[in-house]
């Protein structure tokens, strides 16, 4: 759906409805089984093999507050299975934190319905540059615990999606007053199935991700581009002992993400071992390459049809580059924002909002994208500020030539210019 398609869709549905966001698409229950008891549930894999008094060993303290890590690749719907968790009574008490890729994150402003307990780790990747704050973080909440401030029984990380686990994971594992206090309970990875079996063949992050989680969660199997069978068969492969999990807009029952064990690095692939290994002495990370974060802001609103051109034009052109977007775009004469997720090829239904947060109504952007110049970076956006300074241009609108170098307003040719 365009954004054009999505603000006929609110004005004819009378925005209005309670919660923060009105999301177009069906929200299906999820084929996650419920209620099956953990022992159940747990892989053969998984299961303790190396005597009891080693397991029992690494039994968790009751004191120990839960961690659960949730990772997986740009855009593959972590924040989506966090916002439906957090509405669930049997994880109100949960703290998050998030960390974004990126200078401007938008994340605060996308989960901002959710849960209060917010904490947000923005401008690095928690892999590397942010460890310490992790470390902070986490001993700053049990401080606040400690002092009656704030209560909580569990904390979930989402790790931004370029993230390596391993060195998050050796944190929480060996951090002096962290690892008393707090205990890992599992490292969920979410996993997109239209566009997992690329992501996974490109990107060592995403591969690591995989293979070292305790459950995998395999979704977007609802959009006409998962390649459901080619994905399992690549987890499969990275991961065997790991149980994977439908998941459709978020849908995931809490107790299937909880109870899932102390992360042991024994008992995954040898090369997990080897990946926590190097993070002990610092070598870590796949190498992001040509991949950087840019964030960017449009003053004049634009149409919907002015924005929807422009980011056609941007995938035609691109698409295989923009590994994740997301922007609160400001439309002419709309009062509230629309919310704008892509990942890669695939643009998701624009999301209306329901306001504004603060006093900025300008358009936002992050993107992650891979091997564009600076000058490419502002070629795009000037293209979309020029744009927004011409005649409005109906959805379906498109342009004569050479597309977007540049665009000029009187490239714009119009639907109406064109009789079928
Ligand atoms: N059709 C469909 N869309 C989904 C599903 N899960 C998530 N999405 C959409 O995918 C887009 C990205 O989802 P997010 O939850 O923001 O992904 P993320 O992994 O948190 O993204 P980053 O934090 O940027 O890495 C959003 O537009 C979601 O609405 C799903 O199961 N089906």
């Amino acid at each position: 759906m365009t954004v054009s398609a999505a603000i006929n869709h609110v004005i004819t549905s009378h925005l209005g409805c309670g919660s923060d966001a009105v999301h177009f698409s069906t929200v299906r229950a999820g084929s996650a089984r419920a209620g099956r008891p953990d022992s159940a549930r747990r892989s053969p894999k998984s299961r303790p093999t190396e005597g009891l008094a080693r397991g029992l060993s690494r039994l968790p303290d009751p004191a120990q507050i839960p961690v659960t890590l949730l990772t997986g690749f740009l855009g593959s719907g972590k924040t989506t299975v966090l916002n439906r968790l957090l509405r669930h009574p049997r994880l109100a008490g949960t703290a998050v934190i998030v960390n974004e890729f990126g200078e401007a994150a938008l994340d605060h402003e996308l989960v901002r319905a959710s849960s209060e307990n917010v904490v947000l780790l923005g401008s690095g990747c928690l892999c590397c540059a942010l460890r310490g704050d992790l470390v902070e973080t986490l001993r700053d909440l049990a401080e606040r615990q400690d002092a009656g401030e704030f209560a909580f029984d569990r904390v979930v990380i989402e790790t931004t999606g370029l993230a390596d686990p391993a060195p998050i994971l050796h944190t929480l594992l060996t951090e002096e007053g962290i690892a008393a206090r707090f205990v890992t309970d599992g490292l969920v990875t979410a996993v997109d199935s239209a566009t997992g079996a690329g992501t996974l063949d490109r990107h060592e992050e995403a591969r690591r991700q995989v293979a070292m989680a305790d459950l995998l969660l395999l979704t977007k199997t609802d959009l006409p581009q998962a390649q459901e069978d080619r994905v399992r068969a690549e987890l499969a492969r990275l991961n065997p002992g790991a149980e994977v999990l439908t998941v459709i807009d978020g849908a995931v029952a809490p107790e299937r993400l909880t109870g899932l064990g102390h992360f042991d690095p024994s008992m995954k692939s040898a090369d997990v071992a080897g990946w926590m290994h190097e993070t002990t002495r610092g070598v870590h990370g796949g190498g992001a390459g040509g991949i950087r974060a840019i964030s960017w802001e449009i003053e004049t609103p634009l149409t919907a049809g002015q924005f929807d051109l422009w980011m056609d034009l941007l995938m035609a052109q691109r698409g295989g580059d923009l590994l994740r977007v997301k922007a609160l775009v400001h439309l002419t004469d709309v009062p509230f924002p629309f919310a704008i997720h892509g990942v890669q090829h695939i643009f998701h239904p624009p999301v209306p909002l329901k306001d504004w947060v603060g006093q900025d109504r300008r358009t936002r952007f992050v993107m992650i994208l891979r091997d564009f110049t600076n000058a490419e970076v502002a070629e795009i956006f000037e293209a979309l500020e020029r744009l927004g300074g011409a005649e409005p241009v109906p959805s379906g609108g498109y342009l004569s030539a050479e597309p977007f170098h540049p665009i000029e307003p009187e490239d714009i040719r119009h639907d109406s210019d064109h009789p079928a």
